[in-house]
């Protein structure tokens, strides 16, 4: 073996508790800011949340060899992942303080091959519906030239603090 990463995380019980009881806004905002994090996926594979508003989150993620499938290009499940993620903030951004939520499903178009030469790509997610127990929204993964490599939708679970 010739290649080798190194990465480190911040202790996710921490992150997890801090979250629980921290409005969703504020909460993805430190996530943004560096205040809280790295959170443990994102640091493995190598993104982060960006910028974040009331149902919008930007995530951007460097695609690079660790991340590569064996027909040589980047693996769908990172596309999937930052999609989730920027789906999940879209959400979270709206939720008060002792409110969890959970993703219930996640549907994936890959429209665009991803390569170490695609560049930083932006996984951007938007809050289309939010219910009081279902939350519905979509992601967009673009390309330095704005072009669309994959789109998902998604919707999750709120968990209100009586629930
Ligand atoms: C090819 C197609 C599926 C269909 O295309 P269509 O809808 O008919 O549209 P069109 O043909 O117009 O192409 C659109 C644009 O794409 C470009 N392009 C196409 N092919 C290539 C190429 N070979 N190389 C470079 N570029 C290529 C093409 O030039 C065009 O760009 P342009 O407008 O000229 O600038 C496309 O949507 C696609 O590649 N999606 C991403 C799929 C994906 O990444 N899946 C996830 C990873 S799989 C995985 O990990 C699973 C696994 C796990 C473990 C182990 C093993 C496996």
């Amino acid at each position: 073996m010739d290649r080798t990463r190194t990465h480190g995380w911040a202790d996710p019980v921490e992150l997890a508790t801090a979250a629980q009881n921290t409005d969703g806004l504020v909460f993805s905002r430190q996530l943004a800011s560096g205040e809280q994090g790295p959170t443990p996926i994102f640091a493995t594979l190598g993104y982060a949340l960006t910028e974040v508003d009331h149902g919008h989150a930007v995530y951007v993620g460097v695609p690079a060899e660790h991340l590569y499938n064996p027909i040589g290009f980047v693996h769908g499940g990172f596309a999937a992942t930052m999609l989730e993620s920027a789906a999940g903030s879209a959400v979270h951004s709206t939720v008060p303080a002792g409110t969890g939520y959970t993703t219930l499903d996640l549907s994936v178009h890959y429209l665009r091959p991803i390569t170490a030469d695609t560049g930083p790509i932006r996984a951007i997610g938007t809050l289309i519906n939010r219910g009081r127990r279902t939350a519905l929204a979509q992601a967009e993964l673009r390309d330095p030239a704005d072009r669309l490599l994959a789109h998902a939708t998604s919707s999750c679970m709120i968990f209100p603090p009586d629930a």
